[in-house]
């Protein structure tokens, strides 16, 4: 488990998501699209700690904390835990503390993460009081990446998120993640989306045994919004390029509604790769690490 108890209270990890596909197949009367996507998730990762205190409140630091400072009461570390806080009948506060690593907005569901940290941490916390069904009631609540940020272990989603299933077994992989910089709304590229019933993602076996076998059955597959996100931001062609065109990755994609792409490596070549791509991208933001 990536939480841990600490003497006064607790501290939660919240991995980056990265969708390694991710078709678009319908599109509901509520405005919402079902999806199929095999995601994973990253050892880049932002870091929540909660501590009892006679007031809820939020501190936030970290690389990318100037996107979400001043600290405004819709994010979804306070929505979070007001909502658990809520569904379990209890009168507390806590004090947390978020360190934000993830760039905002950018395809990687920091913001599902983060919240999805919280109901982890609150459960550890107060155990027992919001069953496991109702603790998926309340992801759901907060955003549509928020069920498959609470496993946080690789899954396949569908529905429009509420669906999460076992995912393929998948060897060891590195990764790099490279964002250029731009935020992207993610309710823009739905926006932009032309074509909003496509076909289904391909059945996948019980167990993918190499990197290359990956990266095969990546090549049949999609993410029905890279095409409207470049619409909206045209570096991301730019990082598509520069991840294709490194010797050592094997497949690259952007992520959810992107801007972030990544590159699949070997699990040794993460960190040369994210070395490289930094002397050549001085402005994008690369980051090395591994599916956990
Ligand atoms: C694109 C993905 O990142 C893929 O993992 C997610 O589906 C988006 O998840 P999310 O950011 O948690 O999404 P939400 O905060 O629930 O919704 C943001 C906006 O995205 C659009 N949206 C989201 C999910 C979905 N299945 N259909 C949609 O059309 C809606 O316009 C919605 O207003
Ligand atoms: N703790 C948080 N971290 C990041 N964004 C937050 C947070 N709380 C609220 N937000 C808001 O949520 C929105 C989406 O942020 P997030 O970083 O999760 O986007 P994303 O990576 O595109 O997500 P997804 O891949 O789920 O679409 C942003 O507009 C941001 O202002």
């Amino acid at each position: 488990m990536p939480e841990e108890l600490t003497a006064s209270g607790a501290a939660g990890l919240a991995c980056a998501k990265i969708n390694l596909t991710l078709h678009v197949t319908g599109r509901q009367e509520d405005g919402y699209h079902r999806l199929q996507s095999l995601v994973v998730f990253a050892s880049i990762a932002d870091r929540i700690t909660a501590h009892p205190a006679s007031a809820q409140s939020l501190t936030i630091g970290g690389p990318m904390a100037p996107d979400l400072i001043p600290v405004r009461s819709d994010n979804l570390v306070l929505r979070a835990a007001d909502a658990f806080l809520r569904a379990a009948g209890l009168d507390v506060s806590y004090r947390f503390h978020l360190e934000k690593t993830l760039p905002v907005a950018s395809g990687i569901g920091g913001g599902s993460a983060d919240a999805a940290a919280v109901l982890r941490v609150l459960s550890q916390l107060h155990p027992g009081l919001v069953s496991s069904e109702a603790l998926e009631e309340l992801a759901l609540g907060l955003g549509a990446d928020v069920p498959v940020c609470l496993a946080s272990r690789s899954a396949v989603m569908s529905g429009i998120g509420e669906i999460v299933s076992p995912a393929p077994a998948l060897p060891p992989l590195g990764l790099v993640l490279v964002n250029p910089g731009v935020s992207v709304p993610t309710p823009a590229v739905f926006k932009a989306l032309t074509r909003r019933s496509n076909p289904p993602m391909p059945d996948l076996p019980d167990r993918i045994q190499t990197l290359a076998q990956l990266a095969g059955l990546l090549e049949r597959t999609r993410n029905d919004l890279e095409a409207p996100a470049v619409a909206v931001c045209q570096q991301i062609s730019e990082v598509l390029s520069a991840l294709a065109a490194d010797r050592d990755i094997a497949f690259a994609r952007m992520s959810g509604s992107g801007a972030t792409c990544f590159g699949l490596c070997a699990r040794e070549d993460a960190a040369d790769i994210a070395v490289r791509l930094r002397a050549a991208h001085p402005a994008w933001w690369v980051a090395g690490g591994e599916i956990v």
